[in-house]
């Protein structure tokens, strides 16, 4: 990644990522990870408790800015970062370096709200929509559809607890698309339910998209990526690969994924490496009074 553009936005994007890296310590029961040690400090530490731990790099250094208006597919194969990438903008997660700046609360169907299940689904109701930002007068106007969005009703007053994980996941959609954000994170890998309630989810997140100033979807289906964004980033092994035009970007991916798939890896790679290397780097700078587009750069 050589070259770098100096991004000038009119009006304020939804979302910047400045620089974000994100990592995770995790332990593993890989020996090779002691590294050098000599058998007996290995022996050592395994007699004192020492668990060893690897880094697992989710996201390598990336920089992004979306804006209002955009619709943002994130795509990739599994591993590759999109989840975490997610979860940093809506920040479940805080970044290991680096900076995420959102100009509201992004919202994200499904796992937004964090529910007790000690308490009941209505309970978890009134819970889920207070910790949104909602208002007492707001949750009552709002309750009967929620609860008939998740599709409950016969068990909206039995604790979450006895819920199936079904359940669950249908409860917190529910409440998170009780609200219109203006940023709106969609992880198709998080939707979940019979097919009744995929076509209800379906209809209500179209809403959602409508209303939202920007979106943020991912998504294994390219055909769902084509047809509901304007912008597609593609994700490997944490690194930014591509971004651009939803036609491009997945039609390269596929080339990609179809040549993994046949065995051809040095094709595949060349793939990558070229996609890459056409890659325009963002670089976020500090709004300075009185710079105008184009100028400095
Ligand atoms: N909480 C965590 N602890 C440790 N490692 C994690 C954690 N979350 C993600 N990872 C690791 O980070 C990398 C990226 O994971 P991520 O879930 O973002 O991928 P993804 O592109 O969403 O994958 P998928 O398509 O399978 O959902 C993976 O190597 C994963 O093992």
């Amino acid at each position: 990644m050589d070259a770098e553009e100096a991004v000038f936005v009119d009006g304020s994007p939804c979302i910047v990522l400045d620089s974000v890296r994100m990592s995770y310590t995790v332990p593993t029961t890989d020996h090779v990870a002691d590294g050098d040690l000599t058998f007996i400090r290995k022996v050592v530490r395994k007699v004192a408790g020492h668990q060893s731990t690897v880094k697992v790099h989710a996201l390598n250094e990336l920089s992004l800015v979306v804006e209002r208006g955009e619709s943002l597919g994130i795509i990739g194969r599994n591993g590759s970062g999109k989840s975490t990438m997610m979860k940093l903008i809506s920040g479940q997660e805080t970044a290991t370096a680096g900076a995420v700046y959102a100009s509201s609360t992004p919202i994200m169907l499904g796992v937004n709200a964090a529910l007790v299940p000690d308490l009941s689904g209505d309970q978890n109701v009134v819970l889920g929509c207070l910790a949104m930002g909602m208002d007492r007068h707001a949750i009552a106007e709002k309750f009967d559809s929620i609860v008939e969005l998740s599709g409950l009703e016969k068990s909206i007053h039995l604790p979450m607890k006895s819920y199936s994980s079904g359940m669950g996941s249908r409860l917190r959609f529910a409440i998170a698309a009780a609200v219109n954000p203006e940023i709106l994170l969609v992880d198709e890998a998080l939707n979940t339910g019979d097919a009744q309630f995929v076509d209800r989810s379906r209809r209500r997140m179209a809403e959602l998209r409508d209303n939202a100033g920007c979106v943020f979807l991912v998504s294994h289906s390219l055909e769902t990526i084509r047809d509901m964004c304007s912008r597609v980033i593609w994700l490997d092994h944490g690194d930014l690969i591509m971004d651009g035009d939803p036609q491009e970007t997945t039609a390269a991916y596929k080339n990609f994924t179809d040549h993994l798939a046949k065995g051809n890896n040095v094709s595949a790679a060349r793939i990558k490496d070229d996609a890459r290397a056409n890659l325009v780097a963002t670089q976020v700078l500090p709004r300075i009074t009185g710079r105008r587009k184009g100028a400095g750069q």
